[in-house]
């Protein structure tokens, strides 16, 4: 991609309105000169530092715990996003409804450069403290802004351009932010339309177990679009609307006020009942709309719990084919003879996705699933996160003491994933816990007996890892008593079914050219099916109504028919070849830079160092 040339008319804009008090008429995007005027009036001084602190460890531990609902919802859109952005150089970030930054994903290089600039996880991009930037200005108006380069408030912030969607719950309130920030040097034309379009889905799934005490309506002009994120949403109660989603308001011209307000008989001609009868119901303008109403009796509120919900890979569930199939039986009846399982793949083959359904099929279900990523915990806390500790225990420890990791999975299922990062000192602890089932916390307190069903995944081989002295034997043989493989996606010799299959959930009714159908299941997918899905995902959001996807839509390395991951050259500096193979690693790994700098054994700091910001 060429950089752009910076915009004249914006630098001699900004300096008319901070030297002078106004910028010239039509000059900056009315949403952007409103947001520096408040920030002004915030007293916030141009040319100063923006004053904002980072949280501790601790304490975005605590915040995301909090917003643990808010983030399940999201993650398989920051998923996707983040697979997307790892080619495009540039990061999706997930915030609360106060503007804290919950995460960070995508191109390594760009995280580390908006890292520089404080725009990571545990710093509050608030418009009140940071100036006018997307993720704040797009907070305080309560609508979708994209703001480039020299348009933030301060000015080193100018090297990004970050486009920011609010979400929202079914009641029109707001959840959080999502945002897609890259360099400003390049162009983001269709960034806004991407995070838009992630953004329907996470609030669609916001409904998917339906309402307290609501009737919900499903509708669209179009029946094929029934049951996809385009969809209409509306809930009502006593008759009167209480939820819906943008698509459903925009249907009928409201805005989020208009919830709580609007009674049924100003939307629609018939009433509710007539929808059993053909599917069709006419609003008040006399349009024909498809529609399908949720019986109350099916539904469940939407105020269940977090850590037990089913993670959706998409809104019709994951997909399994028959060997997976046979793979989840087999593991289910191991499970339930109390024996634990060991699921091995590539990353992004669906590891913690086959966790969340084996539990979901379990007897256990109805109990917590506990997803504990082992890589992702700070090695100083892993032990009083995973096994507790009483008041007191140590310096920094919560007033109360904390249960731990594994007391919270009580009665259901505890996933350890990234087994093979547990730091080796810890392991013989684990292994007692889990030989005796009991557990003594940290700071003493009496033994605590526990019950859960144990799912432990790995990306790397673990008899390696024994091998080569990081991973204890006698733990390996007490967690791997069934071993699940799930093979990479090259290796499906089917792919064309798992496009079909994936576009029916993903595809928004669009229809997929032969072409491009064949040029998706030709790729070897080195990311897998997470790394499918968001091609997928953005082909959707990037297709035209009624026109099938061509090829054209496709990333340059799927079109041509080329692996996503560069090839190392046959011939060339052993510079060249580091390179190469530092840049195949981190493909690989999902931009994931300690995954990709662990897998070649250097660290990553000179994983950065050597290569920078990654070549769009
Ligand atoms: N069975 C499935 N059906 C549909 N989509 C899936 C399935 N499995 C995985 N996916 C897609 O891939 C994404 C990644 O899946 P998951 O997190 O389970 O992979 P993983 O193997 O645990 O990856 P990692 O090793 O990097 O943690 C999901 O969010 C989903 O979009």
């Amino acid at each position: 991609m060429s950089p752009l040339a910076p915009d004249p008319r914006l630098g001699s804009a900004r300096r008319s309105f901070f030297e002078r008090g106004a910028a010239p008429v039509g000059a900056v995007p009315e949403a952007i000169l409103h947001s520096w005027q408040r920030c002004q009036r915030h007293g916030l001084l141009v040319d100063a530092q923006p004053a904002a602190e980072p949280l501790t460890d601790n304490r975005l531990r605590e915040l995301r715990q909090r917003r643990e609902r808010l983030w399940r919802q999201a993650r398989p859109e920051l998923d996707g996003l983040a697979a997307e952005m790892t080619h495009s150089g540039s990061i999706v970030l997930l915030t609360d409804e106060d503007g804290w930054i919950l995460d960070a994903e995508g191109s390594a290089g760009f995280l580390d450069k908006a890292g520089r600039v404080a725009l990571m996880p545990g710093m509050r991009w608030d418009e009140g403290t940071v100036g006018t930037n997307a993720i704040g200005t797009a907070l305080v108006d309560g609508r979708a802004l994209q703001v480039r380069g020299g348009e933030h408030y301060f000015a080193p912030h100018g090297i990004l351009t970050c486009s920011a969607v609010p979400i929202l719950d079914p009641y029109g309130q707001c959840l959080g932010v999502l945002d897609v920030s890259g360099d400003a040097r390049l162009p983001h034309v269709h960034a806004l339309a991407l995070v838009r379009q992630a953004v329907a889905q996470i609030e669609h799934r916001g409904f998917a177990d339906g309402l307290a005490d609501c009737e919900l309506l499903r509708l669209h002009h179009q029946p094929a679009l029934l049951g996809s994120a385009r969809e209409g949403v509306l809930g009502f109660r006593g008759g009167r609307l209480v939820a819906a989603n943008r698509a459903g308001l925009a249907l009928f011209g409201l805005d989020r006020q208009d919830i709580g307000r609007t009674p049924y008989e100003a939307l629609f001609e018939q009433p509710l009942s007539r929808l059993a009868d053909d599917g069709v119901l006419l609003d008040r303008q006399g349009r024909r709309l498809y529609g399908v109403r949720e019986a109350r009796a099916s539904r469940r509120s939407v105020a269940t719990p977090g850590p037990t919900a089913p993670l959706p890979a998409s809104a019709q569930g994951p997909l399994f084919d028959t060997g997976q199939q046979q793979q989840l039986a087999t593991a289910g009846r191991v499970l339930q003879a109390g024996l634990p399982v060991l699921l091995q793949g590539e990353t992004g083959t669906g590891k913690e996705v086959f966790a969340r359904e084996l539990h979901a099929r379990s007897t256990r279900a109805g109990k917590p699933f506990v997803a504990v990523n082992c890589a992702a915990l700070p090695e100083g806390l892993i032990e009083a996160e995973l096994f507790g500790y009483e008041e007191g225990a140590f310096t920094g420890a919560r007033r109360q003491g904390s249960p731990g990791l594994l007391r919270q999975a009580e009665g259901g299922t505890l996933f350890l994933d990234e087994i093979g990062d547990m730091p080796l000192a810890l392991q013989p602890r684990l292994l007692r816990v889990l030989q005796e089932r009991e557990l003594s916390p940290l700071g003493g307190g009496k033994p605590v007996k526990l019950d859960f069903a144990l799912v432990c995944a790995s990306h790397c081989e673990l008899p390696q890892a024994v091998d080569a002295g990081r991973f204890r034997a006698d733990l390996y043989y007490r967690i791997a008593d069934h071993v699940v493989t799930l093979a990479p996606l090259r290796q499906n010799p089917d792919r064309a079914a798992v496009v079909d299959a994936l576009w029916q959930q993903l595809g928004q009714g669009h229809a997929l050219s032969s072409q491009a159908r064949a040029a998706l299941a030709a790729h070897a997918w080195p990311g897998n099916l997470r790394q499918l899905s968001a091609c997928l995902r953005t082909l959707a959001a990037l297709a035209e109504p009624g026109q099938p996807v061509g090829p054209q839509l496709l990333p340059a390395d799927v079109r041509a028919g080329t692996p996503t991951a560069p090839a190392v050259p046959a011939s060339g500096a052993l510079e060249e070849i580091a390179e190469a193979a530092m840049r195949q690693a981190l493909a690989e790994c999902q931009g994931n830079v300690s995954a990709a700098a662990k897998r070649l054994g250097i660290n990553r700091s000179t994983l950065y160092r050597r290569l920078g910001t990654p070549r769009g």
